[in-house]
């Protein structure tokens, strides 16, 4: 079975680097992967490329060509590989229907909430027989990079609402290309695993108190149906990745696995508690 993973999120959670660890990950395994960079705006890889919008168009030309800011250019590059998606089919046809690959997709949140473009994208590899799992990625925490590289910008954990909101985008992906999905929190090895616990744990509570607290009784009948809806659906649920821990890389590939083999009729459940015995 052709199998890729569609790797998606808000910029700078960390998809690059997940692509190349995934990579490695498989590797060790066993298993080939080819990574395809979607992002028209990438300047430079860690990882192999195995082929690259850029050669069919880039954010920079865009933007020089037609005079669009970062954000249009962006949008043009997407819906211009949709028009030329022959391109993309061409160069997997040279492939074997057991590659797997995995798409480095562009940080641009509207690209998965609202925009047609990626579910063109995975309506075309379906057609072509992948079986394709969404991978939304959500930082636990987010950095500044520039001037001060890696420097810790804000904490998702001092502030549950940043949570939430990236709780709520990764909904509103997996809504708009109704794929198999995982979502991944990143950068699980910056923070105690107690505290990501409180958040992923829906029996701890602590969201929802921290949301009461933080805000006015008028929003409290919304926090509590937002709350109740992370709780009670294990699609929303999110694996924590710790890139440095191979074990935490094989649990975030293994939800994936799952995801690609049973898909829809895949029953809701905790995912932690799934591999536990494992
Ligand atoms: N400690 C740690 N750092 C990470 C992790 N993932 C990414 N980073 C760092 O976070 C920064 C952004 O990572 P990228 O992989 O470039 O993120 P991205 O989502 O591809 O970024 P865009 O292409 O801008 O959307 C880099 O400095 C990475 O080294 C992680 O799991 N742990």
């Amino acid at each position: 079975m052709r199998c890729c993973q569609i790797v998606m999120g808000p910029a700078g959670t960390g998809k690059s680097t997940y692509c190349k660890n995934m990579h490695e990950h498989c590797a060790t395994t066993g298993r080939m992967t080819y990574i395809v960079n979607l992002d028209p705006a990438a300047d430079n890889f860690d990882y192999p490329v195995a082929f690259d919008i850029r050669d069919l168009i880039s954010l920079e030309d865009v933007m020089e060509e037609l005079g669009y800011g970062p954000n249009g250019g962006l949008v043009y590059c997407m819906e211009y590989l949709i028009q030329n998606l022959d391109w993309l089919q061409d160069l997997l046809v040279e492939y074997s229907d057991d590659d797997y690959f995995i798409f480095d997709c562009p940080g641009q949140i509207e690209l998965y909430s609202h925009l047609p473009v990626m579910k063109s994208l995975c309506s075309a590899l379906s057609d072509w027989g992948f079986a394709i799992c969404g991978v939304y990625l959500v930082g636990f925490f987010s950095y500044i990079r520039g001037l001060m590289p890696r420097q810790i910008d804000s904490l998702f954990i001092s502030d549950p609402s940043k949570f939430i909101s990236g709780v709520l985008c990764s909904l509103s992906a997996m809504v708009q290309l109704e794929l198999p999905h995982v979502n991944v929190l990143t950068k699980c090895d910056l923070a105690d695993e107690q505290e990501i616990e409180k958040y992923l744990d829906p029996s701890s509570g602590y969201l929802l108190e921290s949301l009461t607290q933080a805000t006015n009784d008028k929003w409290q009948p919304l926090s509590r149906a937002v709350c109740n809806v992370i709780n009670d659906y294990s699609m929303v649920a999110f694996v924590p990745m710790n890139i440095t821990d191979e074990d935490s890389m094989e649990v975030v590939l293994q939800h994936i696995d799952h995801a690609i083999n049973y898909g829809e009729d895949m029953e809701p459940k905790e995912p932690k508690d799934e591999f536990a015995d494992e």
